[in-house]
């Protein structure tokens, strides 16, 4: 069992939920906010190219990427040697956020907190808080198991992209959500747009629940499978982008293939734009929007992710450089 918490334990949130449902979008709410605290962001990411970093705002905090790998998986040993790093200096922040990938089972991140004993003795798992795409939950479902164990392990859960279903549709989302997690609080969310109280320092984590439907929670070792045919490809380019091209492309591109292309984005350089073009798209859904500067000197290169099965690298490649200038 845990140790008692003791406020010398540092309150740690981990932010999940499926590919594209809005992680990120809460994370930047929270570093946005004037809410006087510090924080430590960790943020995972399925692709060998992290794009997220790139998206997270407020350079103010400090943010730790783990690439290459899945946060449940392979990369467990670096959350524990990140986590063992902040502690040396804890003063310096209030919490640590933990934004795990779209495909990774929250479980064994959780158990992380309770079965590394310094970890344990520092951290106190505060709530895992679960962001929901309305509108592609129930595909998700079907996709393997992650969505439904990112529900069954949710403290919190946000009911995200309001806007994009029905008052109908979403009910039988939230119905479904409920059959899956009787506990935790659903909060309808567009944006990711959430009272920060309704979120952190919650002590909502509770081990006891956890145990009721996961009873070899604190022994059991790792068993959770990637669909092997579930990959992410990275492209990168150092010839602007023209991005009339670029949104042709991508649009007649997940018309055909955005079954399978589960997550799109990219970080993309236009000839002459200060700033960096960001491209978003989940399944067919597409969006962009200008982001941060580009530094002076800095070097101006694109990156692209794609996150699905049956991509067909050759011609994804091919694509994307007949849209460059
Ligand atoms: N229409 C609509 N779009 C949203 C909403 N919330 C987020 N988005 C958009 O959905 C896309 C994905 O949002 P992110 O916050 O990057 O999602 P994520 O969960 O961090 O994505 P991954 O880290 O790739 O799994 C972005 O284009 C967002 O602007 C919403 O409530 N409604």
């Amino acid at each position: 069992m845990a140790s008692p918490q003791t406020s010398a334990q540092v309150p740690v949130t981990v932010l999940t939920g499926y590919l594209g449902a809005g992680k990120t979008t809460l994370l930047n709410r929270i570093l946005s906010e004037q809410h006087g605290k510090k924080y430590a962001v960790i943020v995972n990411e399925f692709g060998e190219l992290g794009v997220d970093n790139d998206l997270v705002v407020n350079a103010d905090e400090e943010v730790f990427e783990m690439n290459n790998g899945c946060i449940c998986c392979t990369v467990r040993g670096d959350l524990i040697r990140i986590i063992e790093g902040l502690m040396k200096r804890k003063d310096k922040f209030d919490g640590i956020l933990v934004e795990t990938t779209g495909l990774a089972d929250p479980g064994p991140v959780a158990q992380t907190f309770f079965t590394d004993d310094d970890v344990k003795a520092r951290t106190r798992l505060d709530a895992i808080v679960t962001v929901i795409d309305a509108k592609h939950f129930f595909g998700q479902l079907e996709q393997g198991s992650e969505a439904e164990q990112q529900v069954a392990f949710a403290d919190v859960i946000l009911l995200n992209k309001t806007d994009l279903v029905s008052p109908e549709e979403l009910k039988k989302v939230e119905d479904r959500i409920r059959g899956i997690n009787r506990y935790a609080r659903i909060h309808h969310t567009e944006k990711s747009r959430i009272e920060l109280d309704a979120i952190l320092d919650k002590g909502a984590f509770d081990l006891g629940r956890i145990l009721e439907f996961e009873p070899d929670f604190l022994h059991s070792g790792h068993d959770h499978n990637h669909e092997d045919e579930v990959r992410s490809l990275s492209i990168t380019a150092d010839r602007p982008v023209d991005p009339d091209k670029f949104q042709k492309w991508m649009g007649a591109l997940l018309q055909i293939k955005g079954g399978d292309i589960f997550r799109s984005k990219g970080i993309l350089a236009i000839d002459g734009a200060p700033r960096r073009y960001v491209y978003q798209g989940v399944h067919m859904m597409m969006d962009s929007d200008w982001g941060t500067p580009w530094k002076d000197g800095e070097k101006r290169s694109s990156k692209l992710v794609f996150i699905g099965r049956n991509l067909d690298g050759d011609n994804l490649q091919r694509g994307f450089e007949e849209c460059l200038k």
